[in-house]
């Protein structure tokens, strides 16, 4: 691979937003496609289509506040569009494009029988209280009814939203379709035809493709250091699965700053103590620590399980991990990419690393559709089974073609995605 940014001219390499990030990101991949499938490219490069939304609520003082709201359906090409709904302050248009696109190519690489989409609004939920949570929830779901639907799209928590976001998400549409519609939303809870391994599943997949990365570099995961940015659903869950491992946890990052802890951390007592306190610092064992001391922390694991952007020019030459697991979607910006590559360091995309999340949904919507549910065995044996397949895959990719893990998934989700265009047909 070049080591020159090769960013499309129309884009400034300073400014680049999510969806210009996926937008470098398919510029990278495409002289690695099957010839035939070039001419497709451009289908990528816009989304089938985007919903804006303006989401009026009273607030519990009988003010009104106006919130912005979207979902894309980035492609459909291999199935109904699959992708969680974020509540987030800085929630663009720009980000969910871009989020909705790394579904179209997530769901391709795990090939689950689904197109990308993706949805969120532009709100501090921290600022609402749970009757303003409900309420934004259910005039969001109704504003974008119209694309919802256990065959057409089917939106599943992300950051901020969680199972009861879910269940209110699933009543709302039920009581505007006049019946329960269980299968239009996943990540519900359990009792309401979520799926059981749901809420770990994504945390679970990162320390899977993490373990099998770690195993072909010749890295014992007992006893690995390892430092995680996001403490919420991804990196909560996925920190774990290290310590079950015998890994240590030696830094943790959240909105609330950072700490560490080079013995590892107990980080039960520490999901107890920000639980209780709404903060990382002064949890059990902790000294806190400035977010740059978090980057340049000793670990051999950083898994990145925030938000987009986090690991950039600025910061990638501090890093001192051999392996970077992307939890989060878009955390490493395309600059950052060339950085860690130059530098050795490997790097497992979002589109792999964090896949485990959407395949328990697809489980839960086989399951709601059937009325027939597995138990949490079979359901963690299928999700290894299924991510150990993909990681294969991809990694004997990259070696075969002396490309990168992100540019290897991207090929395989790619001509996944544009196969099925070909075999449809082109529109007359
Ligand atoms: N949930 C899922 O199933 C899936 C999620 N993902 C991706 O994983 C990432 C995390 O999602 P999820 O765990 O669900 O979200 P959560 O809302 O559960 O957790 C988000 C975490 O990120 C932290 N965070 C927010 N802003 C910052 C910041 N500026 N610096 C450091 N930490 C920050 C939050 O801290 P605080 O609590 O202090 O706000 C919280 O710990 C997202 O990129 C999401 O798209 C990918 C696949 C599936
Ligand atoms: O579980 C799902 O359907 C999608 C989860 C998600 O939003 C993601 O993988 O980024």
């Amino acid at each position: 691979m070049s080591n020159v940014l090769h960013i499309p001219s129309y884009l400034s390499a300073e400014h680049l937003g999510p969806w210009e990030t996926f937008l470098v990101q398919i510029d990278r991949v495409e002289p690695h496609l099957a010839a035939e499938l070039r001419p497709l490219v451009p289908i990528l490069t816009r989304p089938m289509r985007a919903l804006i939304v303006n989401v009026p609520i009273r607030l519990d003082n009988g003010e009104m506040a106006h919130f912005e709201g979207y979902r894309v359906q980035h492609n459909l090409s291999r199935g109904p569009g699959k992708g969680g709904i974020r509540f987030h302050p800085r929630v663009t248009l720009s980000e969910v494009m871009a989020l909705s696109a790394w579904m179209t190519v997530k769901n391709a690489v795990v090939n689950v029988p689904f197109g990308g989409a993706k949805g969120g609004v532009r709100v501090d939920p921290k600022g609402l209280s749970p009757a303003e949570l409900e309420r934004l929830t259910r005039r969001y779901t109704s504003e974008i009814h119209i694309l919802l639907g256990q065959d057409k799209d089917i939106p599943a928590p992300d950051i901020n939203t969680n199972e009861q976001v879910m269940a209110w998400v699933m009543d709302t549409y039920s009581m505007n379709e006049g019946r329960t519609a269980m299968g239009v939303v996943t990540g519900k809870p359990v009792s309401l035809g979520g799926s059981l391994g749901r809420r770990d599943a994504t945390g679970r997949g990162v320390f899977v493709s993490t373990a099998e990365a770690a195993r072909r570099l010749g890295l014992e995961i007992a006893g690995a250091r390892v430092a995680i940015q996001g403490f919420g659903n991804v990196g909560d869950a996925a920190a774990r699965c290290f310590a079950d491992a015998g890994a240590r946890v030696v830094a943790l990052q959240d909105d609330s700053g950072s700490i560490a802890n080079p013995g590892g951390f107990d980080v039960r007592a520490v999901k107890a103590w920000r639980l209780e306190h709404g903060m990382l610092a002064g949890a059990p064992g902790a000294e806190s620590i400035s977010a740059d001391d978090f980057w340049a922390t000793d670990a051999d694991i950083l898994v990145a399980a925030a938000l987009e952007n986090q690991i950039t020019a600025a910061n990638a030459r501090q890093i001192r991990a051999r392996l970077i697991t992307e939890g989060a979607n878009g955390p490493t910006t395309p600059e950052a990419d060339l950085i860690l590559q130059d530098r050795g360091i490997t790097v497992i995309p979002d589109v792999l690393a964090n896949s485990g999340g959407v395949t328990v949904s697809y489980f839960e919507w086989v399951q709601d559709i059937s009325a027939f549910f597995w138990s949490e065995e079979e359901i963690n044996a299928r999700l290894e089974r299924i991510m150990r397949e993909a990681f294969s895959a991809v990694w004997e990719a990259a070696r075969q073609k002396g490309i990168s893990l992100r540019t290897a998934a991207f090929v395989l989700g790619c001509e996944r995605v544009l196969t099925a265009h070909k075999l449809r047909g082109l529109y007359p």
